[in-house]
């Protein structure tokens, strides 16, 4: 039997809906993270919440081996004007670890989610 995708494995689009809705309600509130101004004056608004949920939610499904269902811009794009450094990167890599752990997600799918994250720092960190 073919082993199962990281998408399947975890819980495809319901789990990582789910695991979404709790990461970014702790990355807009998170103070490291805010500290940054070019992210706070986007995570600083409850009314972006939604619609970064559904990008997130639609870059991991991809990002994880399920369908093809992100339009967003790709990841140097989406990041280019907020000037985020490694400490800055470093704080959001926290916080989404933190919520696999506190979700319960098995450590093999940890380890390959965080592993596909740390893979998209270069394009990510932009600061000089
Ligand atoms: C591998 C790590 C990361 C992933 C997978 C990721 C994913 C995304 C996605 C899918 C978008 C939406 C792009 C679009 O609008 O088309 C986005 C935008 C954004 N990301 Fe990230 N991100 C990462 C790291 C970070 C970090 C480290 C920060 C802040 C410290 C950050 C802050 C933001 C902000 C503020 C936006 C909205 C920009 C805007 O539209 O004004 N991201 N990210």
């Amino acid at each position: 039997m073919a082993e199962q995708s990281l998408y399947e494995r975890l819980g495809g689009v319901y789990g990582i809906a789910g695991a979404v809705d709790v990461l970014v309600d702790r990355l807009f509130a998170n103070a490291a993270v805010n500290a940054n101004e070019a992210v706070h004056a986007h995570h600083g608004n409850p009314a972006n919440a939604p619609g970064y949920k559904f990008l997130v939610t639609a870059w991991s499904i991809e990002a994880a081996g399920g369908p093809q269902c992100y339009f967003g811009e790709d990841m140097v794009r989406a990041h280019d004007e907020l000037r985020i450094d490694q400490k800055g990167f470093d704080a959001v890599s926290m916080e989404i670890a933190a919520t696999l752990s506190f979700l319960g997600v098995p450590d093999a799918e940890h380890r390959e989610f965080m592993d596909i994250i740390e893979s998209y720092r270069p394009q990510v960190v932009q600061a000089a």
